[in-house]
């Protein structure tokens, strides 16, 4: 997983989120155990994990759809979209210059972190030009008459309006994947690091609500109660109550709520959901 940089304390906090705890880890330090001693990290930066799981030295890998596009190696799987990192790379260039499509830039110059994503997309559009790698601060290029275009990064934008830069065209959205190689996507502690990690995400935007209901209102209960499959109905001792347990979406749950007092549930709790394994 990253090492440092944005992705990393997300990456973090998703594993810790999963339960897979990292025991030895420390500032700066490269390699850590987890909780499980079948499972170690190795932190790496975002462009070389890509690289790492094709070739052997990780199993598993975390980092941007970017990036693993850019490397370009066929052994790897997508198994997850973690949902987090989201940003897109671009087309862009000056607001006032010459270049308003992507035909505009036959003959001309990209710079870019991303030579490989972005001579796919200029060989899709049938547009020849030729591609210069650098490694930050690509915004500055077309000021400076290394390029007369970018393919770079963006989410808020803020970047390309403070360097008068302008999205030409969308060439790839991304946020962070979990991935593996074809060889072990289908071993078993790749498979539980997965479920682990999916569980999370399952869980996000969900709420657990408990409530007590009178027995007879069951039926007109359960009728409320949206999603995921039938509530668990528990009997209360020594009382005509039962309890339910329901799994609701976060944006359902003033409405039902609402709707579960109308036909009688009292005492309703409503928690969150730190993990939900299907
Ligand atoms: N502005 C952004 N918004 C959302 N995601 C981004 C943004 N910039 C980069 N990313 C995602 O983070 C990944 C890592 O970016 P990058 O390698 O530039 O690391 P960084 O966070 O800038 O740190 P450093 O370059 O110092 O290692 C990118 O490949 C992309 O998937
Ligand atoms: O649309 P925005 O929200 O402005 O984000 C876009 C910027 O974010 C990234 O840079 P980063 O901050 O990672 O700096 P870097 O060049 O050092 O990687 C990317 O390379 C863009 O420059
Ligand atoms: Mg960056």
């Amino acid at each position: 997983m990253p090492n440092k940089g944005r992705l990393h304390e997300p990456s973090v906090e998703l594993l810790e989120r999963a339960g897979l705890h990292v025991v030895d880890g420390a500032d700066r330090k490269l390699h850590a155990e987890t909780v499980d001693p079948d499972v170690t990290i190795l932190f790496a930066r975002a462009a070389d994990i890509p690289e790492y799981v094709s070739d052997g030295a990780a199993d598993v890998g975390i980092t941007g759809l970017d990036q693993v596009a850019e490397a370009r190696r066929e052994n790897l799987v997508e198994l997850l979209d973690l949902e987090f990192g989201s940003c897109k790379l671009v087309l862009a260039a000056p607001e006032d210059g010459d270049i308003a499509t992507v035909g505009d830039l036959d003959g001309g110059r990209v710079a870019t972190e991303f030579p490989n994503v972005t001579r796919e997309f200029l060989d899709e559009q049938g547009v020849d030009a030729e591609i210069t790698e650098v490694s930050g601060a690509t915004e500055l290029t077309p000021h400076v008459d290394i390029a007369d275009a970018i393919v770079d990064i963006t989410s808020t934008g803020t970047t390309l309006r403070m360097n008068r830069l302008s999205v030409v065209a969308d060439v790839l959205e991304s946020s962070v994947r979990l991935f593996a190689r074809e060889d072990t996507r289908d071993h078993e502690k790749v498979r539980q690091v997965e479920t682990a990690l999916g569980s999370v995400l399952a869980a996000d935007g969900k709420r657990y609500l408990m409530m007590n209901t009178p027995a007879d209102a069951l039926d007109e209960v359960k009728e409320v109660l949206p999603g995921m499959g039938g509530p668990t109905v528990m009997d209360i001792a020594g009382s005509d109550d039962v309890a339910v347990h329901a799994v609701v979406d976060d944006s359902e749950v003033f409405e039902t709520i609402n709707a579960l007092k109308d036909v009688g549930a009292s005492d309703v709790l409503v928690t969150e959901i730190e993990r939900l394994v299907e």
